[in-house]
């Protein structure tokens, strides 16, 4: 028994076109689906009906495998070490993912078992069991390196290895987690954050003090935070968490040999903490303000090099440094960007470096703090050099992004220079970029409400703002949206369905809005609690000029859409539905793509008779017309013996 009406319609649209094929192949009986004009706009007007009834049945059938994908990338370091015969940590191959999988607060092998039984369930993957934080699942699949290193026997070979990885997977999963060694892993980590050029997926690293086989390890705390913050938060960054801390990657630097709190970013707040709950600083967390795609630029220069000022340097010592091929230096100076002013010589090489057009880079020794505008004597001199400031920038920070501007050849020594000064991925303070607060709604929130608990005070400003926002683009009110996120509201909120302010302003329509949401940081992987993108969002209302945007912004259709993506091409076939075929060509979707019965949507229009379809269909690039299904019929074969000369001349044609 049908309860459901999508699925009878659909049926019976299945039925007719199986009768169709039934005829075909029994007795070769021309079947004729006449439609007359009244029939064809009721059938039209049903099938829009069901096109939106399906809409709706998909987010509800997803709810059940509300899943959202991580890819591991385990690359090797100390979390999965063991001591060798000779008494010393070496990575080892082969071990990993079986004892994780023995991990219940890792795997849920129930749950796994469970899943077994669903035909397009891949074994592969482990479960992270339920997180009381999250509505979603987390599933997750593990790649292990074929060379496992200690991080300290990483070069620039694996940093590109690692990326081109992540690129190569990056529409198939939600987000990513690189188990690392902890020596390099900020170098790692500022280096993929350069190369990733408009980031909209979590990317994060972590590793372990002591590795994860021993019972007292710190890497499973690690690796378990990783994974909920990787595939549940919505943080598209590079970044590495370590002992109940998210920091943005290039900003990090190892600061403890021993300690399980290994890492710190000291000019920049974590952008998560983790104590009972997950503390999300959505602030902190670096905003795109570009419509492009992510792009992987998979090229490093070697020619860079680390030079630390010291009391008794000698100028040899700088020269023989600056010797062709480098190409760029970061200095690292003394406090605010010194260096001694009594050293002519000193000076002298460090001017004649820049003068042969090496890029020198000024950054401070001292743990906190900036480089700033010269306070000192000693600080004029270098910038008169033509040393540039590197700000707040780690070392880790400034030899990578250093190494990545010198590796884009197109670019002029004076564009070099001006990336190196510019903010690109949050790995340096910009004091122009601080958002303006309009603290007067604040305080009168917390007068009003009698709230006296800065967390609580975030909490509920978050939900007005939020609020605000939502309502400025419902009434299309682009300069109430622009105000509303200069005070600091969340681009990325969402409301009690999981709806993003992005799914609102898709729904709503209003295409400058949407472009300035996406130009100020709105993600277009965000999905709701049943899984619908904000791509999805727009197929469903066929609006084609918001698909293009999105699409142009990096969005794509998921694995976890192609269900309904093939429903929706289906019923858009047999019901002679165009404008949702365009909707779905334009998306992404294959044309091509076929069922269980090797049926095509173009099989599925001939077989109903929907003559605009298949004229669609055939005037799309690359549309295969002669497939086969099971039974070996061509399109043409079904329009032959169905006897449509319309459509087997536009066939033949
Ligand atoms: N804790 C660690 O992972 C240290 C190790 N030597 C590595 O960096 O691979």
């Amino acid at each position: 028994m049908q309860n459901n009406n999508v699925f009878e319609s659909n049926s019976e649209m299945e039925v007719r076109e199986s009768q169709n094929g039934a005829n075909l192949l029994k007795n070769g009986h021309e079947s004729k689906c006449v439609s007359t004009k009244i029939e064809t706009k009721v059938k039209k007007a049903r099938s829009y009906v069901e096109l939106s009834l399906l809409n709706m049945a998909n987010s509800v059938k997803s709810f059940g495998v509300n899943q959202r994908r991580v890819l591991v990338l385990y690359t090797g370091g100390t979390i999965g070490m063991v001591k060798n015969k000779d008494g010393v940590l070496i990575p080892q191959k082969g071990a990993f993912e079986n004892l994780i999988r023995g991990y219940p607060q890792l795997h849920d092998n129930m749950f796994w078992r469970q899943r077994l039984s669903e035909a397009d369930f891949d074994t592969s993957f482990l479960v992270l069991p339920e997180v009381k934080e999250l509505d979603v699942r987390i599933f997750y699949k593990i790649v292990e390196y074929e060379t496992l290193l200690d991080s300290s026997n990483m070069t620039e070979v694996e940093w590109i290895k690692i990326s081109e990885d992540i690129m190569k997977y990056y529409e198939q999963y939600d987000g990513f987690v690189v188990l690392h060694g902890t020596d390099t892993l900020s170098y790692t980590a500022s280096a993929i954050s350069f190369m990733f050029e408009n980031i909209g997926k979590a990317v994060v690293f972590t590793g372990s003090q002591i590795p994860i086989f021993e019972p007292r390890s710190d890497g499973a705390d690690n690796f378990v935070s990783s994974l909920i913050i990787a595939g549940g938060l919505n943080i598209p960054e590079v970044t590495v968490y370590f002992g109940s801390k998210l920091f943005r990657g290039n900003r990090t630097r190892k600061v403890s040999v021993n300690n399980f709190y290994a890492f710190d970013s000291p000019n920049c707040v974590p952008l998560v903490e983790v104590g009972i709950d997950f503390e999300v600083n959505k602030k902190a967390i670096f905003k795109p303000t570009v419509i492009e795609k992510c792009h992987l630029h998979a090229k490093m220069s070697k020619n860079v090099g680390l030079l630390r000022i010291f009391p008794s340097i000698s100028s040899s010592v700088i020269k023989a440094f600056c010797q062709q091929p480098i190409e760029g230096v970061v200095l690292e100076s003394y406090g605010a960007g010194n260096i001694p002013s009594n050293r002519d010589d000193v000076f002298k090489e460090i001017a004649a470096a820049v003068a042969r057009g090496v890029i020198v880079i000024n950054i401070t020794q001292c743990a906190t703090g900036s480089v700033v505008t010269p306070m000192y004597e000693t600080g004029r001199l270098i910038a008169e050099c033509g040393v540039i400031s590197g700000y707040d920038m780690t070392p880790e920070a400034a030899l990578t992004k250093l190494s990545y501007v010198l590796s884009k050849t197109e670019l002029t020594y004076q564009q070099k220079v001006e990336m190196m000064v510019t903010n690109i991925r949050g790995e340096l303070t910009n004091t122009s970029s601080i958002a303006i607060e309009d603290n007067i709604l604040v305080d009168a929130l917390a007068t009003s409400l009698n709230i006296q608990s800065p967390k609580k005070l975030i909490e509920v400003t978050d939900k007005v703002f939020s609020a605000l926002l939502l309502y400025a683009i419902e009434h299309d009110d682009a300069r109430a949206v622009k105000k509303m996120l200069d005070m600091g509201a969340d681009v990325n909120a969402e409301n009690s369905e999981g709806k993003t302010v992005l799914h609102e302003a898709i729904l709503k329509g209003n295409v400058p809005i949407i472009e300035y949401l996406l130009k100020n940081g709105a993600n277009v992987h965000l999905k709701t609690r049943c899984g619908e993108t904000p791509l999805l969002t727009a197929i469903h209302k066929d609006d084609h000029t918001v698909i293009n945007l999105l699409k142009q912004c990096g969005a794509h259709l998921t694995n976890a859409d192609a269900k309904s993506v093939a429903e929706m091409l289906s019923l858009a076939a047999r019901s002679g539905i165009v404008n949702r075929m365009e909707s779905l060509r334009i998306a992404g979707a294959d044309l091509n793509a076929s069922d269980e019965i090797k049926h095509t949507p173009l099989h599925k229009a001939v077989l109903c008779n929907n003559s605009d379809v298949v004229r669609y269909l055939l005037a799309q690039e690359g549309i295969q017309k002669e497939l086969p299904d099971v039974l070996g019929f061509t399109p043409l074969d079904c329009a032959i013996k169905l006897g449509n000369h319309n459509i087997i001349n536009m066939l033949k044609q």
